[in-house]
């Protein structure tokens, strides 16, 4: 008889249940000042089941709610990193950070999402390396997420998965590889099918633009020189063989007048070439990174092997030392659009796998769960950009691209409760002692940044607070990204209308031919 006593619950005990469990998920955030792309005002924030439900000030708001108190500090909409790469298979290992360790750290740092790659080998099919990708994510991401699809291999079947891909699986953005020769680089005229294709599907074209076949020619004269150190691998790939590749990545889409998108901009004189191509019209975008934003490649010829090669990616970094400083001036007026990381990592003993040989160090560097501080630091704390501008380049501008605005990307009624309480006087040292990734190693060590985020909100619940974590692996979702983004679709569609190709009406030629003595 006890234990039916608990079974037989009333039904006003259980809405009383029901209510309480509701008010769980009602915060209201006071007294903060709301940061947008387009503007900044003190209003409260009320959240309720996931959801922005209210923006104003001295808000009235149902019973139950947990108060978040925000004077002084900044309510902005979470980060969005548009380009990471967890527990990634490549050159013979697998990224320690995976979906888990990777979007807890994010979380930790101020970022809400992540927008990975699936990456399917030369000749594997895309639609079943997107499931793949899909089973590793879903089971572990504590924040939601959304995939863009490499095209590391060319035919019409790839033409067609693309068309899948976004017509049924929530893609609309595919990145081609202008390096890594043989494993995913594709020629010119692949790459042209692919762009076209792109661009009848409504999809953006993401490149990474370096010169393939001059990195492989030049690698193998500093080994054959003797010069198998980190050092070699920025040598085999001067900022030239970067910019080069860009510029010829922008004139294949502007053929075909399809929006470009290119990644991890690691150098002064790409990024230049952006800009130019930008002042010429052509409908291009540049992803400058945390690494490229906040530190630089001297570090390549530092005595100690390992602090050298854990800087190896791919473009690496500049050792020009003022590359960081210019790409976020240009980031900052607008010349470069947005950043993500290239979170790639890889511990010392994977490191290792290229102690005798630069081209045999996994590519890749931490910076998930830095950038935001990073780029504050860098950027608003050095008095180059405004916190407007910080929003715009860390999460809204992302949505927009990726058409998945305002969902995300905005601190507005309707939005995604993906929200942080950022406080910009508040300062951390960056430290691999200290951070929540799971590489054994920060590029970013010892650096001080100004701008930390006090409380991050995913999907309107607290999930970090104080230096806790608070998540649920697994708790992410993917988020499908439609195709024909008004960001890069609306001038590329009014330019078909307006472009059309057409034939010139003349009378036959009927004068005197040469005669070669060919059949033809
Ligand atoms: C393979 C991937 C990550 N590694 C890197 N960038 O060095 C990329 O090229 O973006
Ligand atoms: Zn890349
Ligand atoms: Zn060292
Ligand atoms: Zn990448």
């Amino acid at each position: 008889p006890t234990i039916w006593k608990y079974y037989t619950l009333t039904s006003d005990s259980l809405s009383e249940l029901n209510h309480l469990w509701a008010q769980k998920d009602r915060i209201l955030i006071k007294g903060g000042i709301v940061v947008n792309d387009d503007d900044m005002i003190e209003a409260d924030v009320f959240i309720e089941s996931g959801l922005i439900k209210e923006v104003g000030k001295n808000l009235v708001v149902p019973g139950g709610a947990r108060v978040i108190d925000a004077q002084k500090k900044l309510v902005m909409p979470g980060g969005i990193d548009s380009h990471t790469h967890m527990q990634l298979p490549f050159m013979g290992t697998v990224a320690i950070d995976d979906f888990y360790s990777g979007t807890r750290a994010a979380l930790a740092g101020g970022t809400t999402m992540i927008i990975d790659f699936v990456i399917p080998k030369k000749g594997e099919s895309l639609l079943e390396a997107y499931e793949t990708w899909r089973n590793w994510a879903d089971e572990k991401v504590c924040c939601d997420y959304a995939f863009h699809v490499a095209v590391t291999w060319w035919n019409d079947e790839v033409g067609d998965e693309m068309e899948t891909l976004v017509r049924d699986k929530g893609i609309n953005s595919f990145k081609t590889f202008m390096a890594y020769k043989d494993v995913m680089m594709l020629s010119d005229e692949e790459i042209y099918h692919c762009y076209s294709k792109c661009k009848d599907i409504g999809a953006i074209a993401q490149v990474h633009a370096e010169n393939g076949s001059l990195i492989a020619e030049n690698a193998k004269k500093l080994i054959a020189l003797g010069i198998t150190g980190p050092e070699g691998h920025e040598l085999c790939r001067t900022e030239e063989v970067e910019t080069e590749a860009c510029v010829r990545a922008i004139t294949i889409a502007n053929q075909v007048n399809c929006p470009l998108y290119i990644v991890h901009v690691m150098s002064k004189s790409s990024a230049q070439a952006i800009c130019d191509a930008r002042r010429r019209g052509c409908v291009v975008v540049g992803e400058p990174i945390a690494a490229s934003l906040g530190t630089d490649g001297t570090t390549y010829w530092n005595k100690c092997w390992r602090h050298a090669a854990a800087h190896v990616m791919g473009p690496p970094l500049r050792p020009d030392p003022t590359t960081p400083g210019y790409l976020m001036d240009l980031l900052a007026n607008g010349d470069l659009q947005l950043t993500g990381t290239d979170n790639c990592t890889f511990n010392a003993d994977q490191k290792a796998l290229g102690k005798n040989d630069f081209r045999k160090i996994p590519n890749g560097v931490n910076g998930v769960e830095d950038r935001m501080s990073v780029i504050w630091e860098k950027g608003v704390a050095s008095g180059k950009m405004d916190p407007c501008r910080f929003v715009a380049v860390t999460s809204t501008t992302a949505a927009k691209i990726f058409n998945i605005y305002p969902r995300k990307g905005r601190i507005a009624v309707g939005s995604d409760a993906d929200v942080i309480v950022w406080d910009p006087e508040a300062t951390r040292v960056i430290s691999a002692k200290t951070h929540h990734q799971a590489v054994d190693f920060n590029i970013f060590e010892g650096m001080e940044c100004h701008g930390v985020t006090e409380v991050t909100i995913c999907q309107g619940k607290v999930v970090y607070e104080r230096g806790e974590l608070n998540v649920v692996r697994g708790s992410g979702r993917f988020i499908p990204t439609p195709p024909y983004a008004s960001y890069m679709y609306d001038q590329i569609i009014k330019r078909d209308e307006t472009r059309k190709l057409v034939k010139v009406e003349r009378e036959p030629y009927n004068g005197p031919v040469v005669n070669t003595g060919s059949s033809e």
